[in-house]
């Protein structure tokens, strides 16, 4: 995956929250490129946040969080090229502040997607409580598309008993603040996360599903296929990230999701060390790869390129796999069904940017951030 990072505000001296100003591109050039979902982190210092962003993106490995040096400055962080899921994560300051004319609320929650915003559960967590409601405030007078996600984060240092009473906690004075601030409609989603497990990566990708505007149509997929196959699980990842961008409609238990991410570790490393090495392309993980893990419980780990970026991973008793063909044939189906979703959605949004293109024409130029999508832009397969 490429990743590029970018520093567009600095603090204290120049800092400025409106990022295009600070580069000096206030041009639509500049814009047009930030056309792509915004994905927010927010929340008190050392929170967690730019942990988050490394662990989950940058495979950082949880240890060298603890050497990360607050970040002064709003960093974006482009997610694309090589990874399925197209966004901006645009990691905040710990202090920021609200209501320094310099914070140029339309322009960063105007394109906003996704607001998550992280509470340091080992410490006293009122005055992130304060900061949730009033960044929920102000985000949701700019955009009241955004979806708000709240990661309760640094459990692992908590007991389980404790980890659901602060849960609990956590949600009930939240969600109070909102209703005295008038706001008792908007919905906020929890989720328990640490960077020393694999609930990072289950939260991002609740969140990065959200934004993905065919989630239902994929989930029915996944339905069909495992209905037909004798499955008993089905996760679509996102190779690189290990993002799971959908999955069947039975519930999820943390169990199956950690094996079937170990498993693409496992074959990534291996297409790494023995794969073939595409000369157009360096990339060892394509169509060819496929992987079979039986483990001691009499359950099998079966693993599907899906297309270069995505890999489908089942969980299925060793009994069913004898139907394997079943399995594969179904297997070329779903293949070929998700990839007419994503051309379809290709042609949707090419027809729309020659629209909004003509527009631009006729009425001369336009604001390029008018209309600006937040939802997920999805490469073709
Ligand atoms: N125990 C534990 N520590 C964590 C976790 N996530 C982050 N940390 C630690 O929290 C500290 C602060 O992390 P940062 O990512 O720098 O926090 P931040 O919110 O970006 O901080 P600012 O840049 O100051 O706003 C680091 O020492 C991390 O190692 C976690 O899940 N569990």
């Amino acid at each position: 995956m490429s990743y590029q990072e970018e520093y567009v505000g600095s603090f204290p001296k120049d800092f400025s929250y409106g990022p295009f100003e600070q580069n000096g591109e206030s041009d639509n050039g500049s814009l047009q490129e930030d056309h792509k979902p915004r994905i927010l982190l927010m929340g008190l210092r050392r929170s967690g946040k730019s942990s988050i962003q490394k662990v989950v993106f940058h495979k950082m490995s949880p240890n060298e969080t603890l050497f990360l040096e607050s970040t002064n400055k709003i960093v974006k962080d482009d997610i694309n090229n090589s990874s399925f899921v197209q966004f901006q994560i645009w990691d905040f300051p710990g202090q920021i502040d609200f209501f320094d004319p310099t914070f140029d609320s339309d322009t960063i929650f105007g394109g906003c997607g996704a607001l998550v915003f992280v509470i340091d559960a080992q410490d006293d967590y009122q005055d992130a409580l304060d900061k949730l409601q009033l960044t929920v405030t102000k985000a949701y007078r700019v955009n009241s598309n955004i979806k708000f996600e709240v990661f309760i984060h640094k459990v692992d240092g908590l007991n389980d008993d404790y980890k659901m009473e602060s849960q609990r906690d956590i949600h009930h004075r939240a969600t109070e603040d909102l209703a005295e601030a008038g706001l008792d409609h908007v919905h906020l989603s929890f989720h328990l996360t640490s960077i020393y497990d694999h609930s990072i990566f289950e939260a991002f990708s609740k969140v990065v599903q959200k934004l993905i505007p065919q989630l239902p149509t994929l989930e029915n997929l996944l339905n069909i296929l495992i209905s037909n196959s004798g499955i008993e699980k089905a996760f679509l990842f996102d190779v690189v990230s290990k993002i799971y961008i959908a999955t069947d409609s039975s519930p999820v238990d943390m169990q199956s999701y950690e094996l079937c991410c170990d498993m693409i570790d496992v074959v990534i490393d291996i297409s790494c060390i023995y794969g073939m090495v595409d000369e157009t392309e360096m990339n060892t993980f394509n169509s060819q790869s496929s992987s079979l893990i039986k483990l001691n419980n009499g359950t099998v780990l079966y693993l599907r390129e899906v297309n270069k970026f995505l890999a489908l991973v089942c969980i299925l008793r060793e009994e069913n796999f004898q139907k394997q063909g079943v399995i594969d044939y179904n297997f070329l189906c779903f293949r070929d069904a998700i990839t007419q979703v994503f051309e379809l959605r290709s042609k949707s949004q090419n027809a729309n940017k020659n629209r909004s293109d003509i527009e631009l024409l006729t009425n001369g130029a336009g604001d390029s951030t008018e209309g600006t999508s937040d939802s997920l832009q999805v490469p073709l397969p």
